[in-house]
């Protein structure tokens, strides 16, 4: 209990001490340093000098008794008192000596003697004995012998009081001595002060003006080149440090401002009490708040309530979990706008890993999300027609033939394609082929069910899905109502314009339920039908496939062909209708099969001209040829104005290496370039007629002459013709053959002969092959024929035999 009470009042104590400013502090202690090394030295001191001083008189005190015991052995013996006491009256000479005693054998006192300043201090009369003896004084007793003998007792007592006096003076002087260190002490820790802690005041002066006026530029004086120096020195650097980073602090806080204030994005920060801290202009922008203080909770409120649940979440996972967010927010903003924004927020923490809130940005995504949705409708919706494009119509074609699949009904597919809508797109301009396209679509919309589903997949090509289909017949049904809607002329910029569609069909899940193979087998089926002259519709069947698989057999066999080089060159000579000379040949080509024979070119053309074989075999067949007849007119075999005409295909005539080509095989040939004609057919042109200007001007730049080939069939316009840079116009076959038969045909190839020369262009009939075609054309004065009317297409030993032949007849002036 008592230690409790000494510790608390000694905790107390220090705490008091702790307390007190440093200066008091040291003051105290200097004191109590001082005062306690005193205290201890005088204590010291005084109790060596009364040890010293007790043990003097005690030695004096020994050798007085032992001499005046020595001294008194007669007189004690016979009792002589006088002798006695003048042996105690040497004590006379110590002034401390307060008396003595002589005492005889049987105790009883034989002499005395007392010190003048203590006349009252009598020997007792008897020997006194040592534990009842009281008093302070230092005593003693010597025994009195003779002869070994005791015969009496001295007792001596010095008083103790020069002793005292001494050291009450040393007392006093300690007291002294101590009051002058006291004062001395205090000075000094005075001073103290003033080395130690004004240096500290000093310092903490300048922190206090830093603080109270937040200037970090103002420095402590240093005035010590001591440890508190050193300690100014390491203040004043922390204190640049400070400065320095509250510097670098301020420039990054302007730069947040001027970036927050001119950032696009707005910016907002929310306190760890989900209190909105601080916004930028624009977040109030985005938000339509004029509010200097917005509040957190008008911001949720703001929200799209189909968008609160989400956004709740995420600020869940943000100000519970320290997740960052990002999500898309409509707003209803207070002017009631509807606003997308793009929100993105984290939490915030300081250096220490503190929490400081939470920081965000958001961004204006309306117009992004506007885009978005056009976009999406663009996407999925052909912007001319606003019909379903490709790649809706796919998703809806899986979706039907699920929906098929699951009820058990049928589903029909249909491919359309326009038919010539190329050449009205190129005679009448794109504007009109959109109008043309803008009502096919409205027809084709207007003639199914709402729940069918019209797509424009390409430039002129329409799908339709035809769905709870009953039977074939409701999908005839259809595309009979198709063709007569289609079969009303269309009038654009001011012309009726007559168009119609060719319709392939496929149904599921009869046909296929594979999506793919669903589209492939109405393209086949739409192709059938375009095959079968146009403006009908066919229903897809096996043997499409089949002539399919046939197609992918011809085309590896052509590649083994090309290997093994069995292709060969015929040529069928061209004769001038007025003097019958051989103006030259066209080259024709031949697959020498080793099982199937000769195989006409009809037969594997279009299969390299779809896979892109033509481009290899054309180069072979134009290099070929002129090798060939470069060698007949070098060896006067072929007459030196005679030409090789050699057939172009599309893929050709469209390859960008085309002009080139011709310069080389002219070059490595050594044909003549007059010598050589390219028969590129009426409907190639027509394809593209600025592209084909383009490049027939470039094939004309290389000084070969150009022959539209089967003209007639490809609907040409004769204005396009004039701008045509050609040489020759070949007259179709399909006008010659029906020479005298068909009055329609006569009088068109009549008149494309004179429309031809009035061109400037020779005009070369072709399939001439009876009498009366030769005379009408003669009439006509069309310029050259061909046909087995002259002669069959030849190998080249042929038409050397030809030639020569040919030659010889016109020497000896045969005419046929
Ligand atoms: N791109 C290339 N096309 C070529 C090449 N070689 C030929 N062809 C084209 O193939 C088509 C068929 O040609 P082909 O079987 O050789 O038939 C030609 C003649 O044999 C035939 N002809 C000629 N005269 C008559 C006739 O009096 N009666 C009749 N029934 N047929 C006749 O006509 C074909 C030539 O026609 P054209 O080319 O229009 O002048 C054919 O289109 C060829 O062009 C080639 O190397 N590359």
């Amino acid at each position: 209990m008592a230690a409790k009470q000494h510790s608390r009042r000694e905790s107390s104590a220090m705490t008091l001490f702790k307390t007190q400013s440093l200066r008091r502090r040291l003051v105290l202690i200097s004191l109590i340093t001082t005062g306690l090394t005193l205290l201890l030295a005088n204590f010291a001191y005084i109790s060596l000098e009364y040890y010293l001083a007790k043990r003097d008189t005690e030695n004096k005190l020994q050798v007085l008794g032992d001499v005046i015991s020595d001294r008194i052995t007669a007189a004690l013996t016979f009792n002589d008192k006088a002798l006695l006491e003048s042996n105690l009256n040497t004590l006379q000479s110590d002034g401390a000596i307060v008396r003595g005693c002589i005492y005889r054998q049987d105790q009883t006192l034989a002499a005395s003697y007392h010190s003048k300043a203590h006349e009252r201090i009598d020997c007792p009369n008897y020997l006194p004995r040592v534990d009842t003896l009281k008093t302070y004084n230092f005593s003693r007793f010597f025994p009195v012998t003779r002869a070994e003998e005791p015969i009496g007792t001295l007792y001596i007592e010095s008083s103790r009081d020069q002793l005292l006096e001494r050291f009450f003076q040393f007392l006093v002087f300690s007291i002294i001595i101590m009051l002058t260190a006291f004062a001395l002490a205090l000075f000094l820790a005075n001073k103290l002060k003033d080395v130690i802690s004004r240096p500290m005041r000093e310092l903490s002066d300048t922190l206090t003006e830093i603080l109270n006026k937040k200037v970090y530029s103002i420095r402590a004086t240093k005035t010590n080149n001591d440890e508190l120096g050193d300690l100014v020195d390491l203040f004043n650097r922390l204190l640049t440090t400070i400065d320095d980073e509250n510097q670098s602090l301020k420039a990054s806080e302007e730069r947040f401002r001027k970036l927050t204030a001119l950032s696009p994005v707005g910016i907002f920060q929310v306190d760890p009490n989900q209190n909105l801290q601080y916004v930028n202009q624009r977040w109030r922008d985005i938000h339509g708040m004029t509010n200097d203080h917005p509040d957190l909770q008008d911001w949720f409120e703001m929200i799209n309530p189909k968008d609160l649940v989400n956004v709740q979440e995420a600020w869940n996972r943000l100000v519970l979990d320290q997740e960052s967010i990002a999500l898309e927010i409509r707003l209803t903003r207070p002017d009631m706008a509807y606003t997308w924004i793009h929100l993105m927020a984290s939490a915030l923490y300081d250096r220490d890993g503190q929490l400081l809130g939470y920081l965000g940005a958001i961004s204006d995504i309306s117009e992004l999300k506007a885009a978005q949705v056009q976009m999406e409708t663009l996407a999925f919706f052909d912007p001319l027609t606003g019909l379903a494009n490709r790649r809706l119509f796919k998703n809806r074609l899986v979706t039907s033939v699920k929906g098929a699949i699951r009820s058990g009904k049928s589903m029909a597919l249909m491919f359309l394609d326009m038919d010539q809508f190329k050449r009205v797109n190129d005679t009448l301009g794109h504007d009109a082929g959109d109008v043309l396209l803008k009502e096919v679509s409205n027809r084709l919309s207007n003639t199914v069910r709402e729940n069918d589903t019209v797509s424009r997949i390409g430039g002129d090509e329409f799908t339709i899905l035809l769905t709870d289909i009953s039977s074939v017949q409701d999908v005839r049904a259809v595309a009979e109502k198709i063709l007569r809607a289609m079969s009303k002329p269309i009038r654009v910029k001011g012309q009726d314009i007559l168009t119609s569609v060719s319709i392939g069909i496929t149904m599921t899940p009869d046909d296929s339920t594979d999506t793919n193979v669903l589209m492939k087998n109405a393209d086949l089926a739409m192709y059938s039908a375009k095959e079968q002259g146009r403006n009908n519709f066919q229903f897809f069947s096996e043997e499409m496939n089949h002539s399919i698989l046939e197609h992918l057999a011809i085309e590896k066999e052509i590649n083994e062909a090309i290997e093994r080089n069995q292709f060969t060159l015929f040529y069928q000579p061209k004769i001038s209708l007025f003097d019958y000379r051989t103006t030259g040949v066209e080259t024709l080509i031949r697959w020498q099969h080793p099982d199937k024979g000769i195989i006409t070119p009809d037969n594997f053309i279009p299969v390299a001209e779809e896979t892109g074989q033509i481009i290899d075999i054309g180069n072979w067949v134009l290099e070929q040829a002129c090798r060939q007849i470069s060698s007949l007119i070098r060896k006067n075999i072929m007459p030196a104005d005679a030409k090789v005409a050699v057939n172009l295909s599309a893929k050709q005539f469209t390859d960008p290496d085309l002009a080139g080509r011709i310069r080389n095989v002219l070059e490595i040939t050594e044909i003549p370039p007059r010598c050589l004609e390219l028969e590129i057919t009426e409907s190639t042109l027509m394809d593209d007629v600025e592209a084909a200007i383009r490049i027939m001007q470039e094939i004309k730049s290389t000084g070969v002459s150009i022959a539209i080939d089967d003209f007639g069939t490809g609907y040409s316009s004769l204005s396009y013709i004039k701008r045509f840079p050609i040489d020759v116009l070949k007259v179709d076959r399909s006008f010659v053959m029906d020479i005298p038969d068909d009055k329609n045909d006569m009088a068109i190839t009549a008149a494309v002969i004179a429309m031809a020369h009035k061109l400037d262009l020779n005009v070369v009939a072709e399939g001439v092959e009876t009498d009366e075609q030769l005379q009408y054309l003669r009439l006509n004065n069309c310029d050259e024929g061909q046909g087995y009317l002259f002669s069959r297409p030849l190998s080249l030993g042929q038409l050397h035999q030809y030639l020569v032949i040919s030659a010889e007849r016109r020497s000896n002036s045969y005419e046929i």
